[in-house]
């Protein structure tokens, strides 16, 4: 009989054999760095395992900040022989994006070359070059920049309704709802249908199983983080950590992906309305004249990467955001005046509303500045430069501690409050301006050619997400606060305690007319 290896004996026989390993490595192959070429800073490290005793902890981006604030805002550190620098403060962070993006634009190695998820042939880990060009003028043509994203805003209309109705529901059977779960559905079932072009997922349940999967990868990431930090050392030695987890999500969703993608092919062009990214995407794969020749598991990972990237991310910024407003009354009051005077109270908040409402967006960058879904950024340094006087040698790993730098007290006036007024035009004053020009201290989607390029339709999903929620509805939590733990989720920063909250119709209502409807249809007293 095969035997039963359970998790923690696994991960402990990990351990040891890293343990093993990194001491062979390190008397065999090590070589330290040249002492006389001015490396950054230092703590104090242990022999083999290097500064990695000191990141030991849950919240990784609290184990950096602390080491910050003793050693400095710009410190050398090493986890058995993998380099690495750590930057903390916005002015760094400037300099680095400012005279570096193209040695910082790779973000490492991956951590199962094959695999559909974070390997070779996904836009994430590829390299700055001809394939991560490609890809991303087909994104912003097609997908996520200014003029697409005005053609499928019937798309996002439409799922905010739906979202609205769903609401609406609970609120007339008064049961609660877990906010950050209902805004990552609603991106999902968006995201999926500006992919696919299609609403048919909601018969066959695709939309569904892609969500349970990235659910999946979500738990994955951390092991995913530790793979991609260790394959340099261990790859030496044909260690592939977590490969069978990660294959095994990556063969799941390549089966659902191909099965799409065929169907797609198949379709004639009368069922498309319009073409689709799967369309264009299918196109270029097609073409034999096109400037790169992508293959289908460059489909397939590219469009498992933008469930992944755009949905908890958004999940976890709504949650976040609406937590603040229900534990500030006045933030509340404010945005409902707002919300009003400029939307009425006869139809539903539209992206079209979100120019003229400029306390929402100040409360939504707020939230992103004060709880950043992704605290910490990696990307590695291709060749040797200098950076803030000090030496930084190729292929050392660069850590943005995103979390640290958007509460730097240099930066940020009141860095630990939540205050969206800082982000209204009429509070930035000339010094910030001048300030502002010489750092980089709003960085929730990094920076540079390789930062987020889903930041503007992030914007507008949760922004309308939020306004939704605060034109239609009050709110009830158990107790008088939202508890605002922090705990390191799968992927992102999420709440140790994540928000429930039951919806209460606002009165008077701003759309009678739909909660009429929706009572009448569950048989309930209008
Ligand atoms: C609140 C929501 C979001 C946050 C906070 C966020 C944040 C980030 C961050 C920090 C990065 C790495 C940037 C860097 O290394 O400088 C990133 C990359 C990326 N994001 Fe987002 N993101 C969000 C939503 C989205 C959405 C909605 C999409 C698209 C549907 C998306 C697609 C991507 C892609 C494709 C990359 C990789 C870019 C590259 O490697 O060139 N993100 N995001």
């Amino acid at each position: 009989m095969a035997p039963v290896i359970n998790v923690d004996f696994q991960n402990c026989f990990i351990f040891i054999l890293l343990c093993f390993f990194s001491i062979l490595y390190y008397f065999l192959l090590f070589k330290k760095p040249k002492l006389d070429c001015d490396l950054p800073p230092s703590p104090p490290s242990l022999p083999i395992i290097g500064h990695l005793h000191l990141l030991i902890s849950v919240l990784i981006h609290k184990s950096f900040q602390k080491l910050s604030s003793k050693y400095g805002p710009f410190l050398y550190l090493r986890i058995f022989n993998v380099p690495m620098v750590l930057v903390s403060s916005s002015s760094i962070a400037f300099e680095i994006f400012k005279t570096q993006d193209v040695n910082v634009s790779f973000r490492g190695l991956p951590p199962v070359g094959e695999s559909l998820l974070f390997g070779s042939s996904t836009f994430l880990m590829a390299p700055h070059g001809d394939y991560w060009k490609f890809m991303k003028k087909l994104t912003v043509t097609n997908l996520l920049g200014s003029q697409a994203l005005e053609r499928s805003r019937g798309i996002r209309a439409d799922e905010l309704e739906r979202f609205y109705k769903n609401l609406l529901d609970k609120a007339i059977k008064n049961e609660s709802v877990e906010i950050g779960n209902e805004a990552m559905y609603l991106s999902n079932n968006i995201i999926f249908k500006m992919l696919m072009g299609r609403s048919s997922w909601e018969e066959d349940d695709e939309a569904e199983r892609a969500r349970g999967l990235v659910i999946e990868s979500f738990a994955l990431f951390k092991k995913l983080f530790l793979a991609t930090l260790l394959r340099r050392p261990l790859e030496k030695f044909g260690i592939s950590l977590f490969k069978e987890e990660i294959m095994s999500v990556s063969r799941r969703f390549d089966e659902l992906l191909e099965r799409i993608l065929v169907e797609h092919e198949e379709e004639k062009p009368s069922e498309h309305q319009g073409s689709d990214m799967m369309d264009v995407l299918l196109d270029a794969f097609r073409d034999e004249n096109a400037e790169y020749k992508i293959t289908r598991n460059h489909i397939k990972s590219f469009f498992i990467e933008l469930f992944i990237a755009g949905t908890d991310s958004v999940g976890q910024t709504t949650q976040w955001t609406m937590a603040e407003i229900i534990n500030n009354p006045n933030i509340l009051e404010r945005l409902r005046d707002e919300i009003d005077s400029v939307v009425g109270t006869s139809r539903l908040i539209q992206e079209t509303d979100l120019p003229n409402l400029p306390y929402l967006q100040a409360v939504v960058k707020e939230g992103l500045r004060f709880h950043p879904p992704a605290p910490v950024l990696a990307r590695t340094f291709q060749e040797g430069c200098k950076i803030g006087g000090f030496y930084v040698p190729e292929k050392t790993t660069l850590i943005v501690n995103v979390y640290a730098v958007m509460r730097d007290p240099d930066s940020w006036e009141d860095p630990n409050e939540f205050k969206p007024e800082r982000f209204l035009a009429s509070s930035i004053s000339e010094q910030d301006e001048e300030r502002r020009e010489q750092t980089l201290k709003y960085i929730p989607f990094g920076s540079g050619r390789r930062g987020c390029p889903g930041a503007n339709l992030a914007y507008i999903f949760i922004e309308t997400a939020v306004g939704m929620m605060v034109q239609c509805f009050d709110w009830k939590i158990k107790g008088d606060k939202v508890n605002m733990e922090e705990v390191a989720g799968g992927m992102n920063l999420a709440m140790a305690h994540p928000l429930k909250c039951t919806p209460v119709p606002r009165a008077p209502n701003p759309l009678a007319s739909i909660l009429q409807q929706e009572m009448l249809r569950l048989n309930l007293d209008v």
